[in-house]
């Protein structure tokens, strides 16, 4: 499995551009907080070690995954953000629900990344279990918050640079 060999935290800031000019909205779920906590900690640390400043990292709760939309679609409206990261953490059930969320979630993000002019960056672990989850949030396999932060300077530079 891909991230099964890839730690997940590890970026080189020498090879990365430096934050401090940036603004960073960051969505976060409710669901499976113990999961997204650890996802928007890994975020925001990754930022602040590239240089963001905390004054320019604004984070905004929302119930669920699929709510991650509507949230970051009303930060894109406000405009005054260089790029966004949503985080969220689906985790299996029993039923159907599982793939409608992820399915729900992976197109609104992808929609909103093509009809707006911010960068969204997709921080939303879709694990069969909830050990995959942990594994994936500061665990074995690292922690994608980070991954999402340093992908969020890296799009801000993009953003700026076309
Ligand atoms: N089961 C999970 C959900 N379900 C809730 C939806 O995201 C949404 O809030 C609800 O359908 C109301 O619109 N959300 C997660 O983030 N993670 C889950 O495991
Ligand atoms: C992703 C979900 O909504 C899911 O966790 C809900 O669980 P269930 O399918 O057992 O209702």
């Amino acid at each position: 499995m891909a991230t099964e060999n890839k730690n997940l935290s590890a970026y080189d800031k020498n090879n990365l551009p430096n934050a401090e000019a940036y603004r960073f909205g960051i969505v976060v779920s409710q669901w499976n907080n113990h999961i997204t906590h650890n996802l928007q900690k890994g975020a925001i640390d990754a930022l602040i070690d590239l240089g963001a400043k905390e004054e320019n990292i604004s984070s905004f709760k929302v119930p669920g995954s699929f709510e991650l939309i509507y949230g970051a679609s009303q930060l894109c409206k406000k405009g005054n953000f260089d790029a966004l990261i949503v985080i969220g953490s689906v985790i299996r059930g029993e039923t159907a629900h599982f793939d409608y969320v992820c399915q729900g979630v992976t197109q609104g993000i992808k929609d909103l990344n093509v009809q707006q002019d911010i960068p969204v960056i997709f921080c939303v672990l879709t694990d069969d279990t909830e050990q995959q989850s942990l594994d994936r949030s500061g665990g074995k396999h690292g922690n994608k918050g980070t991954e999402a932060g340093v992908t969020a300077v890296i799009m801000a530079e993009f953003k700026k640079n076309i």
